[in-house]
């Protein structure tokens, strides 16, 4: 990995930091709130890729480990981790990776839909199956019962994936577009 490859795995680890600025919205039955910054772990893996995505959600977990206070209203700490939020958290540098192993993955055009699919998957299917096991084993209640609770976060997150699909296709059209002028410019200077 490269030093370009690591500064741009800190700088969305920052992004999702400023992310936990915003308040997280705690909601009626249910311990583990409703937060911006899964949105941040959407556009992490969605524009850096499976590996930097990985390193850049890894980034932001130490630095909850080290009691940077990066977590809404800002809680930070390794207790977080023990808490019923701790499977949500652990899941993001998973969730980035899928989400960036599908784009690396990707033939053709990294569209707006094929984005959707991706933050779908990582961001809610994989977080919710992670964090929901493990906030029912922390909290002691049954299985299904916590996965029913994280449905409640499939409105937002829906947007969530919207939002970053949106941006990330852009940029990934914006960056195709910037590849073929610069082959142009060669060619155009070698001829
Ligand atoms: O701040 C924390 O302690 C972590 C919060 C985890 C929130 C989970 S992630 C998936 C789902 N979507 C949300 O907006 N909230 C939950």
């Amino acid at each position: 990995m490269k030093l370009r490859d690591m500064m741009l795995a800190s700088m969305f680890a920052a992004v999702i930091a400023i992310l936990g600025f915003l308040p997280a919205l705690q909601i009626p039955f249910s311990p583990v709130p409703i937060t911006a910054q899964t949105l941040g772990v959407m556009l992490t893996g969605a524009v850096l890729g499976a590996k930097r995505g990985a390193l850049s959600l890894a980034i932001f977990l130490l630095l909850i480990v080290i009691g940077a206070p990066v977590l809404p209203g800002g809680r930070t700490g390794i207790t977080v981790f023990m808490g019923p939020s701790g499977g949500f958290l652990l899941s993001w540098p998973i969730a980035a990776f899928a989400i960036g192993w599908f784009v690396d993955h990707t033939k053709g055009k990294i569209s707006f839909w094929k984005l959707m699919l991706y933050t779908f998957i990582g961001g809610i299917v994989i977080v919710y199956l992670i964090g929901g096991a493990y906030m029912a084993f922390v909290t002691q209640i049954p299985l299904a019962k916590a996965y029913i609770s994280c449905l409640i976060f499939i409105p937002g997150d829906v947007i969530k994936c919207i939002l970053a699909s949106l941006f990330a296709s852009q940029l990934h059209k914006n960056s195709v577009m910037m590849r073929m002028a610069s082959t142009q410019r060669k060619i155009r200077t070698s001829s």
